[in-house]
C-alpha cells in the first residue's frame, strides 16, 4: 500500500503539489490525471524520491520513505517514462539487466529474467537481445522501457506517460499488455497520464490533479457519474460520459438469450465497441461470439439504459 499524507511540494515559494493526501491500495491501478504542470510528475517522483518533499510523508507497506535509502527504494520501485528513457549505446538485454545488476543479482539470474521478461514482453531474445535501441521500433523500445523497470521485480511500477508517443493501435494494444502483467504479478501501479480514455480503460482509481491540487480519488465509474467538481466534469467530457460508462464494461457481462442476424462480436469486446458496431450496422442485436460459439445477443435497448446516467 502506498500512503501519501498531506504532501507539499514548492519550488522557490511556488506551491507545485499542494497538501495532496491519497491512499494507493496494492495490487491496484491508480492513474493520475490532469492538464500539463497540474503537478503530477512532481507528485509521482516524491514516491520514489527522484524529488524531495517541502512537507508531508510517503509510507510504502506502513514504511516512511524517508527511512528508506535510495538504492532499496529503487529496487522495490519501477519506473517506466514518456520517451522510453533507454540507454542509447547499450542493448536491450543490458538496458534490461540495469537494475537486477545495480542490485547485485549474479549472472545466470539475470540472464535468465532478462529472457523470460523479453519473452513475456515478445521480443525474441535471439533477435532483439543484442539490439541497441535506435535499432527497435517505438513500440518495440516501450516495452523494453517497461520491461527494465520490472527487471528486478519490484511490487511497485511507477509509469510517467508511458504510452503518448505511441500510435493508437500499438498504444492499446501496450495497455491490454499492462494490464495482463499487472494481473499477472499483482504489481501496484502508478501511472500519470494526459489522457481520460487511457485512466478509465487501465485504473482501478483515478486521481484528478489541477493546480497541485488533488480534486478527486475514485473509481472511473463514480468519477464519470459523480465527478467532483465542474473541472472534473470539464475533463471527463461531458457530451463523452456515456460513451466512457459503456467502455468500463464488456459484452460477455450482458449477453441476453436470442438470436440475432449477422457479424457477431467478441464477448471480450468492450460494450462501447459494440454500441459503435450497432449504430455502424443499422442492427438493433448483435451475436456473441465466445470460445467460437455464438452464446446469445447484446442489444441496443440493453446498451442505451446502461449508457444513461446513474441513478
Ligand atoms: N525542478 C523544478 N524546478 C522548478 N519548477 C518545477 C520543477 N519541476 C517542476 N516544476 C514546476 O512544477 C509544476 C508541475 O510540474 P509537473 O511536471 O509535476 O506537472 P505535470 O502535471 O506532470 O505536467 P505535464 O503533464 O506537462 O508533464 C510546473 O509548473 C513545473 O514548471
Amino acid at each position: 500500500m502506498i500512503e501519501i499524507e498531506d504532501l507539499t511540494k514548492s519550488y522557490d515559494g511556488t506551491v507545485v503539489v499542494d497538501h495532496v493526501t491519497l491512499t494507493i491500495q496494492p495490487h491496484t491501478i491508480c492513474v493520475v490525471v490532469g492538464t500539463s504542470g497540474s503537478g503530477k510528475t512532481t507528485l509521482m517522483r516524491m514516491i520514489n524520491k527522484l524529488v524531495t518533499p517541502t512537507s508531508g510523508t510517503v509510507r510504502i507497506d506502513g514504511q516512511d520513505i524517508a527511512d528508506i535509502p535510495a538504492y532499496e527504494l529503487r529496487r522495490r520501485i519501477g519506473y517506466a517514462i514518456q520517451g522510453h528513457g533507454l540507454f542509447p549505446h547499450r542493448t536491450v538485454g543490458q538496458n534490461i539487466a540495469t537494475v537486477p545488476k545495480l542490485v547485485g543479482w549474479d549472472k545466470a539470474r539475470i540472464a535468465r529474467r532478462v529472457g523470460e521478461l523479453m519473452e513475456l514482453f515478445q521480443l525474441d531474445p535471439g533477435q532483439f537481445r543484442d539490439r541497441l535501441p535506435h535499432e527497435l521500433s517505438g513500440g518495440q523500445q516501450q516495452r523494453v522501457g517497461v520491461a527494465r523497470a520490472l527487471a528486478a521485480e519490484p511490487n511497485i511500477l511507477l509509469m510517467d506517460e508511458p504510452y503518448g508517443a505511441l500510435d493508437p493501435v500499438i498504444r492499446a494494444k501496450a495497455q491490454d499488455d499492462l494490464l495482463a502483467i499487472q494481473r499477472k504479478f499483482g504489481t501496484t501501479v502508478v501511472l500519470v497520464t494526459h489522457d481520460m480514455e487511457e485512466a478509465i480503460h487501465l485504473g482501478h482509481t483515478i486521481a484528478v490533479m489541477d493546480e497541485g491540487k488533488l480534486l478527486q480519488c475514485a473509481a472511473p465509474a463514480e468519477i464519470i457519474a459523480n465527478p467532483a467538481t465542474p473541472f472534473v466534469a470539464e475533463l471527463i467530457g461531458t457530451s463523452e460520459r456515456p460513451f466512457r460508462l459503456l467502455s468500463l464494461s464488456k459484452v460477455a457481462d450482458h449477453i441476453e438469450p436470442g438470436e440475432a442476424s449477422g457479424e457477431p462480436i467478441a464477448a471480450q469486446a468492450s460494450l462501447r465497441d459494440a454500441y459503435a458496431e450497432l449504430l455502424w450496422s443499422g442492427r438493433p442485436a448483435l451475436p456473441v461470439l465466445r470460445d467460437g460459439q455464438i452464446v446469445g445477443q447484446v442489444t441496443l435497448d440493453a446498451l442505451a439504459k446502461l449508457a444513461a446516467r446513474p441513478q
